[in-house]
């Protein structure tokens, strides 16, 4: 349940302005927000699991984070959005360091948004019910407004009209649609999908790529992206950081990674099953 309503978290909210009269003051319009991560570490026990991590997202960016498992990836997510402390360094976000007590006077604050793996619906609602449940539960403006909001994401999604359907209907690959619509129903300044691909066939993973892709055209906000799927993380990032034992090793677009001659990162993208092998 916590990890279903991780993107309504009281906090992720702070001060924005209205896009509308009819909403509360904190749901304002989207904006990509800068990351920058320095010199960050954590361990867990004995096992420093992340390692002097220096990091920078760009506003609006599709960025994803890659490398083999076990690596640290998931931990860096969760510090992005504070389920996780540092041991040391920290993350900026628009400037303002997160872990910090909230300042005076911020200008303003971010909102997050996660997809899990699972989607983490819930079955027994329907699919606009399942988007709406933040906006409601927040009671963020008017049921018809609500009702607007619902049918704008779905949109978004490539679900338009689907508001009915009982989520337990639905495909994979519309579950996870889904997910991203209840995402976006709060405005996210930054959205992170944690492996979205880990249970799609590769068909069904284009149809998300091109969902996601999409998105960053209509919606500006940054989006990052962890993933073992090679293709889908190259197809659709604008950058890619590859983790590897808890250091970032490379950091570029693309082209750039599969041009590198960092043997770790040959060995990454050349040997796994889910790799990019025949390139
Ligand atoms: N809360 C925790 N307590 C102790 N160890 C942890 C905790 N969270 C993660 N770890 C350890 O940190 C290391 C990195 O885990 P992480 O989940 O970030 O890897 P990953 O790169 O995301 O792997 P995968 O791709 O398989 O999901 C692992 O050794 C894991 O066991």
């Amino acid at each position: 349940m916590m990890e279903k309503l991780l993107h309504g978290f009281p906090g992720s909210v702070f001060e924005r302005e209205s896009a509308s009269c009819e909403c509360i003051p904190d749901y304002g319009e989207p904006s990509g927000v800068e990351i920058r991560i320095v010199d960050l570490n954590k361990s867990f026990g004995e096992t420093h699991v992340l390692k002097d991590i220096n990091l920078e997202i760009k506003p609006g960016e599709t960025f994803s984070i890659i490398g083999p498992s076990g690596t640290g990836k998931s931990v860096l997510l969760k510090h992005i959005v504070k389920l996780e402390k540092p041991d040391s360094g920290t993350i900026y976000i628009d400037g303002h360091d997160i872990f910090e007590p909230k300042e005076k006077n911020t200008p303003r604050e971010y909102r997050y948004s996660m997809v899990f793996q699972t989607s983490a619906l819930f079955n027994s609602l329907s699919v606009g019910e399942n988007v709406g449940l933040w906006l409601r539960e927040k009671r963020v403006c008017t049921e018809a407004r609500i009702r607007r909001i619902i049918g704008e994401k779905l949109r978004l999604v490539g679900l338009e009209g689907k508001e009915n359907m009982m989520t337990s209907e639905l495909s994979g690959g519309m579950k996870k649609r889904v997910a991203i619509a209840r995402s976006l129903a709060m405005n996210p300044d930054l959205i992170l999908y944690d492996e979205p691909t880990a249970e799609l066939d590769p068909i069904t993973s284009d149809e998300l790529a091109r969902v996601i892709m999409s998105l960053k055209k209509e919606v500006n906000l940054t989006t990052v992206i962890v993933s073992h799927d090679l293709n889908f993380a190259f197809h659709l990032s604008d950058r890619v950081a590859m983790i590897n034992e808890g250091r970032i090793i490379e950091v570029g677009t693309p082209s750039e990674i599969r041009k590198s001659d960092n043997p770790a990162i040959k060995k990454f993208l050349y040997t796994t099953t889910k790799g990019i092998a025949g390139d």
